[in-house]
């Protein structure tokens, strides 16, 4: 068969395909960027829109009582956690994930108290590792970094120093998925307390927070999920550690009875602690709503399409790439993989740049990295194809 005929016949059986209509994409665009910025669902500007004239507009400061604003941090964290492997009351949504990251890390950390390590995965994401590098400056930590196909070595040479260890699921650049629960186990075995940060993974890997013992998470929902530009990022805490959970932004949205508006902070039971300030409702909203195009999918299903489309881009680049300057960075072996591939490309800046301008939009990361996210929801196996004709085109 060709590639053209594979494709047809993949995309003539996926289940997940009528998932396409919840989203509104462009006509003669490919998008293969939902791993930075997830594609605008449909429902979200008609569910936004009447939050802002009937909630904002009419019920003016009631809706944070009666139109439950104030709960929508947990009841869209308690959605995500569906897709996290995570039973209800552990998810909190609200903040950056730069901002959730840096009180996971801390909240983390005084679990462990007189324990001297925070290790680090060293090709995280920028703003982990200089998150990472504050956050032990501020607890008078020593900060370790480990490649993470060392990272379980690291674990154990920190031994019983290690307070807390952090890492990426997927990395960002390869889109290599790593062995949480095995990790996890080792930072458990080594006393230690983990910190995911599980951006490239949600809405794209199945994860079993609950199962795996995970202690921390933290994840973007403008990726995968298609929240939104800037939408509000996620944490999760096990709920074995609530009680003992210091959260360090004790804002009054963490306080055991916000409207008492007593003089001194006293946490709220439970992951309503892990509030901060006053939640971004728009945003909220927009990612309630994107979260609807889940509703019916389980992160099983996501996971075969998604390891299905890269199975195929591979195999597309084999054949119709070869010779021509690509080398397939992220791994063949399918339970190593995230949902993205990664090509290296010496020209590819200039690669993109034309991709992008005829209607196929990747992006690329330094120095020679072109990267293409594949969400299940809405890419088919035809877009596939297509984008490394249009390489083979370009090159
Ligand atoms: C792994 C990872 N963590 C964090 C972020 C971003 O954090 P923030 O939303 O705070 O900019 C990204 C992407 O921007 C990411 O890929
Ligand atoms: N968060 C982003 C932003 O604020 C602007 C542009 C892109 C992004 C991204 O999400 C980048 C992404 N995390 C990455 O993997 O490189």
């Amino acid at each position: 068969m060709t590639t053209a005929e594979i494709a047809a016949k993949l995309d003539a059986h996926d289940p997940l395909a009528p998932a396409r209509d919840r989203f509104l994409l462009p006509a003669g665009t490919v998008y293969l960027d939902g791993n930075s910025l997830g594609a605008l669902p449909a429902k979200v500007a008609r569910t936004v829109g009447h939050t802002i004239t009937k909630q904002w507009g009419e019920d003016l400061i009631t809706s944070w009582f009666r139109g439950g604003w104030l709960r929508l941090p947990l009841t869209v964290g308690d959605r995500i956690g569906r897709l996290l492997g995570a039973g209800p009351g552990q998810t909190v949504v609200g903040d950056t994930t730069s901002v959730q990251l840096f009180n996971a890390l801390i909240a983390a950390a005084r679990l462990r108290p007189g324990r001297r390590v925070l290790l680090m995965d060293a090709g995280g994401f920028p703003t982990d590792r200089y998150l990472a590098a504050s956050a032990a400056r501020l607890l008078g930590l020593e900060l370790r970094e480990a490649p993470m196909d060392r990272f379980a070595e690291a674990v154990r040479a920190a031994g019983d120093q290690l307070a807390v260890a952090t890492a990426s699921a997927v990395d960002f650049r390869t889109g290599e998925l790593w062995d949480l629960a095995g990790l996890t186990r080792a930072t458990h075995d080594a006393g230690g307390v983990v910190v995911w940060d599980l951006s490239h993974a949600t809405g794209a890997v199945p994860l079993a927070l609950d199962r795996d013992g995970i202690d921390f998470a933290v994840g973007c929902s403008y990726k995968f999920l298609s929240g939104g530009p800037g939408a509000p990022a996620y944490g999760y805490v096990a709920r074995r550690h609530h009680d003992r959970l210091d959260h360090p932004l004790t804002g009054w949205h963490g306080h055991a009875d916000p409207f008492a508006m007593e003089p001194s902070y006293r946490p709220a039971d439970g992951i309503a602690r892990y509030r901060s300030g006053t939640p971004h409702i728009l945003s909220l909203v927009a990612l309630d709503a994107a979260l609807d195009a889940f509703c019916d999918v389980e992160p099983e299903q996501i996971r075969a399409k998604s390891l299905s489309l890269s199975a195929f881009f591979i195999d597309c680049v084999d054949e119709h790439l070869a010779g021509r300057g690509f080398d397939v960075v992220t791994p063949r072996e399918p339970q190593r993989r995230g949902s993205q591939v990664t090509l290296r490309h010496k020209d590819a800046e200039e690669l993109m740049a034309t991709l992008i301008e005829r209607g196929f939009i990747g992006d690329v990361r330094p120095p020679n990295l072109l990267r293409f996210g594949l969400n299940a929801l809405y890419v088919s196996h035809a877009d596939v194809l297509a984008t490394v004709r249009e390489l083979h085109a370009l090159t």
